[in-house]
């Protein structure tokens, strides 16, 4: 059993919600936290599990303000951040075996006061390791993961270390074994500048940053390559080459695999306890409530929670 959270509820959440579980009716149950509208109320993950067949069960959270699709509403915040604290609780209690994210649009939850970029630095947060979460995005054919996350471009420049390269690709090194099966992977490095920085000639960073780097994965037994040009090392040949691709920023990372992957990619955290995944997509209010979105990354992503949390137990 996993736990859905319910997202803005005024983007595509609840529907694509429905579409997952028509989806995966016959095969995987999991439990919405949201409005008692968005589906069946239930009390507990247990009747969840017994009516799941029949339909798309609800723990629910109470809403303020009736959602109307496409335009958010600040009011429904506080219901939105709930969503996620209970499904983590759920995990924590051992009821969920993962937990897995609508999307949440971080600017309307930022004017609401909440502290935090994203799911993935609260989720660090309410497990206390603030500075331990990692990103990914995995797709059928690209694993991505950004060493800085939410950050203008500017900063996230400024910000890059050797020290949180090497944290990241440890990170995702650990993962790609423990959660996704794989006995020996391999890290593709992206470099930060045109041509990988041409030996110091268009930039330092690959020299100063990204090589210290890598020498210290390896000297740790980490199989990782030397820095690649960025604009060359996401092609079908190149991607054959390696398990993950560490990348220096958020759209170095997420253009290829969108551009790539967008219908099944999905979002995973890493280095925390908790097991969750997330669509890739965002909120698509210009799409809400009209029929038009598509299930098929939220069912990828519950797809995937679920084998994640099986390569746990038997790791
Ligand atoms: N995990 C999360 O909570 C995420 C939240 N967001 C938030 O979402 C909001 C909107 O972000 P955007 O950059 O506009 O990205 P978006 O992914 O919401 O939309 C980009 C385009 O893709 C389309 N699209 C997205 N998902 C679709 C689906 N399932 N089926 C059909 N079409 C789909 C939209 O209609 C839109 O034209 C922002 O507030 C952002 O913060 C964005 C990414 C992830
Ligand atoms: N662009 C990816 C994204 O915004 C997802 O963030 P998060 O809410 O999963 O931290």
């Amino acid at each position: 059993m996993l736990a859905l959270t319910m997202g803005d509820p005024a983007g595509i959440g609840p529907e694509i919600a429905q579409g997952a579980w028509r989806a995966l009716r016959g095969e995987l149950p999991f439990v919405l936290i949201g409005a008692e509208s968005m589906g069946r109320p239930v009390d507990s993950v247990a009747e969840a599990a017994s009516i799941f067949a029949e339909a798309l069960p609800v723990l629910p959270v109470a809403l303020p303000v009736a959602p109307a699709p496409g335009r958010p509403d600040l009011r429904n915040a506080p219901a939105v951040i709930e969503s996620i604290a209970r499904a983590v609780e759920l995990f924590r209690d051992g009821d969920v075996g993962g937990v897995v994210t609508n999307p949440i649009a971080k600017s309307v939850l930022k004017q609401a006061g909440f502290p935090h970029p994203g799911h993935t630095e609260f989720l660090a947060a309410l497990y206390d390791a603030p500075g331990r979460e990692v990103m990914m995005l995995a797709g059928p054919s690209l694993r991505v993961v950004p060493v800085t996350i939410h950050l203008s471009l500017r900063e996230a420049i400024d910000r890059l270390s050797t020290e949180e390269i090497v944290r990241v690709a440890r990170t995702t090194d650990r993962a790609l074994r423990r959660d996704f099966a794989i006995p020996a992977p391999r890290l593709a490095i992206a470099g930060l500048n045109p041509h990988a920085g041409e030996d110091g000639y268009m930039g330092m960073e690959e020299i100063v940053l990204i090589r210290p780097a890598i020498a210290q994965l390896r000297a740790e037994g980490i199989d990782a390559s030397d820095p690649l040009p960025p604009d060359t090392m996401f092609t079908e040949a190149a991607r054959a080459r390696y398990d993950a691709a560490i990348c220096m920023y958020h759209d170095q990372a997420l253009i290829p695999l969108k551009t790539i992957d967008m219908a099944n990619g999905v979002n995973v955290t890493l280095g925390l306890p908790l097991v969750r995944t997330s669509p890739d997509h965002g909120t698509a209010f210009d799409i809400a409530g009209r029929g038009l979105a598509d299930p098929s990354s939220l069912v990828a992503a519950l797809r995937m929670a679920d084998r994640i949390a099986r390569n746990r137990s038997i790791a």
